[in-house]
Order: C-alpha cells, then sequence, then structure tokens
C-alpha cells in the first residue's frame, strides 16, 4: 500500500496540530511537510514535536521546502494563506483539502479554476455528522417550505474570526437550493433595533462567540404550535482530521477536479 505524503499549512493551529496527530496516526499517512507563517515561534522546529515523537519535518515557511516531498497539503489557515498555497499548489500538481472557511466570491472562483489543473476537496466542514446533516436539512426545508420560519443558529470559541461560520452559510445554501431561493436574496446576517416584521422568505443568522465551543450548529423550523430543530455539535476537532484523510484517500486517484464532502462521502 502507498503511504499518501501529506503536508499540513497551519501547522501549529488548533486543526493544524489536530491533523499533524491524525497523520501520525494513519498506517496510510505519512507527515511530509508542514508550513507556517514566516516570522513564528514554530518556524525551523520539528512539526511533530508536541506529540513528544518528531517527525523529522521542520515547519517550514518556504513553500518550495515545505512542499518539496508532499503529494497533498491539507490546509486549514485564512483566506489570503490558502490562495497563496493553491497558486504554488495548482502550479506543481500538488492535491489540497482546503478546510479554511470566510473566502470572498472572488477566492471561491480561485479556487474553481485552481482545481483545473490539480484535484481539490473544498469543505467548510469535515465531520460525517454535518455533512449527514446537510441531508437532513434539504429533506427538512422541502417539507417545511410554507408556514415555518428558518432560523440558523451558529456557537465557537472564542478565537474564531469569520462569522457566520463556513458551515452556517452552506447550511443556508442547501436550505435555499431546496426551497428554490438564492440565499444571497433573502440571508438575514443580523438584526437591531425596529426591523419590521419578518420577512417569511428570509434565512436568518446568529452568531455566538464564546470559550472553547468547537463547534454547535442547529436550524430552527418555525411554525405557529410547533417548532423542529435540527442540531448538531462538535465535542472534538478529531472528526474534522478524519474528515481531511477521507478527503486525501478520495483524491488519491483524481488528478483535477473540484470536490466536496458530499462527493468524498457519497452522499451526493
Ligand atoms: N472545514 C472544517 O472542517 C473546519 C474548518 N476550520 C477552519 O479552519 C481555519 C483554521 O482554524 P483554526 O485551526 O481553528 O485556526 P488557528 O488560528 O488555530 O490556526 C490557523 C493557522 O494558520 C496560520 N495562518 C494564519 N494566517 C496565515 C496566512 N496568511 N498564511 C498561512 N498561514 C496562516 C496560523 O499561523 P499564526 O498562528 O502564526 O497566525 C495558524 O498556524 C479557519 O478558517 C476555520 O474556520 C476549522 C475547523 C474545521
Ligand atoms: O473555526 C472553527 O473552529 C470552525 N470552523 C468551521 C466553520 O466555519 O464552519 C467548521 C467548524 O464549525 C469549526
Amino acid at each position: 500500500m502507498n503511504s499518501m505524503k501529506i503536508a499540513i499549512a497551519g501547522a501549529s493551529g488548533r486543526m493544524g496540530r489536530m491533523l499533524i496527530e491524525a497523520v501520525h496516526n494513519a498506517d496510510d499517512a505519512t507527515l511530509a511537510g508542514a508550513l507556517d507563517v514566516a516570522g513564528t515561534s514554530g518556524i525551523g522546529t520539528d512539526a511533530a514535536a508536541f506529540l513528544g515523537k518528531p517527525a523529522g519535518v521542520p515547519i517550514e515557511s518556504d513553500l518550495a521546502k515545505g512542499l518539496a516531498n508532499a503529494e497533498f497539503l491539507i490546509d486549514f489557515t485564512r483566506p489570503e494563506g490558502t490562495l497563496t498555497h493553491l497558486e504554488y499548489c495548482a502550479a506543481h500538481g500538488i492535491k489540497m483539502i482546503i478546510g479554511t472557511t470566510g473566502f470572498d466570491e472572488a477566492g471561491k472562483a480561485a479556487i474553481a479554476a485552481a482545481a483545473q489543473k490539480t484535484a481539490i476537496v473544498f469543505a467548510p466542514n469535515m465531520s460525517v455528522g454535518v455533512n449527514v446533516t446537510m441531508k437532513l436539512l434539504e429533506m427538512a426545508a422541502k417539507s417545511f417550505s410554507h408556514g415555518y420560519d428558518i432560523e440558523i443558529i451558529e456557537a465557537h470559541h472564542r478565537h474564531k474570526v469569520d462569522a457566520p461560520s463556513g458551515t452556517a452559510i452552506k447550511m443556508g445554501e442547501v436550505i435555499a437550493d431546496a426551497l428554490g431561493r438564492d440565499l444571497k436574496d433573502v440571508a438575514v446576517y443580523a438584526r437591531e433595533g425596529v426591523t419590521g416584521e419578518r420577512d417569511p422568505s428570509s434565512i436568518g443568522f446568529a452568531t455566538i462567540r464564546g470559550g472553547d465551543i468547537v463547534g454547535d450548529h442547529t436550524v430552527l423550523f418555525a411554525g405557529i404550535g410547533e417548532r423542529i430543530e435540527i442540531t448538531h455539535k462538535s465535542a472534538s476537532r478529531v472528526t474534522y482530521a478524519h474528515g481531511s484523510l477521507r478527503a486525501a484517500r478520495f483524491l488519491q486517484d483524481r488528478k483535477t477536479g473540484l470536490y466536496d464532502m458530499q462527493d468524498v462521502l457519497g452522499l451526493r
């Protein structure tokens, strides 16, 4: 069996460390590189030192050095970092698993363009549970298409920098698609002051940030006399790391193309 040679971007980050541990524990993967931002304290240190099991892989800021031995890059960083890595990976045929959230339309278009040169899985949430929840939401949205107000509530840790979460936005898109609406037309991201009555076609978002919440998402379908809540709660980031490794396995025999976790998990 060929071991997948995987590099990790954002190696010192919350997800970066979780991914390094997951690669270390996987029978079919080898840590082949690690990237982080120039000038940060981890540069030059062993990427797996925090596990007490050095891997002989230094954290690099130079992409040519950090990706010299890599077939895959798993990237959970920030949009500007991912887009820099994307250009290099597309030029060198390195497959990407992108978990970063917070891209604007131009960033998403750049990822789609790069997927003509290399194979990419791009998803705001790599957990099996969230991706199955997306299917439940599609079914629920069709059933509750009239008479039910739809609100998406998400909660994350105090360090999260983007809002609403990429997962919440994706849930909104899935629901809007199922209802034949365009999320851009119906999303309400904030309410304050005299807002007027709720537009029945709108999809509302509410964001909570606090403590060490890993990631909670609830979609509320509120009708007259009843309400339905579909909730997913992450208790550990390990599910995102394991999903990322499934995505790498899925890309093994693909050279180009843009995929998401629905493709990886056979849920489409
Ligand atoms: N798809 C999914 O399943 C999941 C997605 N995420 C997303 O992953 C991303 C990272 O989350 P998390 O690990 O919690 O964040 P962290 O802030 O803990 O880690 C981010 C890492 O990326 C590095 N980084 C920051 N800016 C750049 C840049 N411009 N270029 C290269 N590297 C950079 C950081 O370095 P430094 O510390 O030096 O700034 C850090 O090492 C977020 O967008 C989050 O929403 C998170 C969990 C699951
Ligand atoms: O930043 C996080 O932590 C998470 N981000 C992703 C998102 O924005 O949806 C996925 C998960 O909820 C954790």
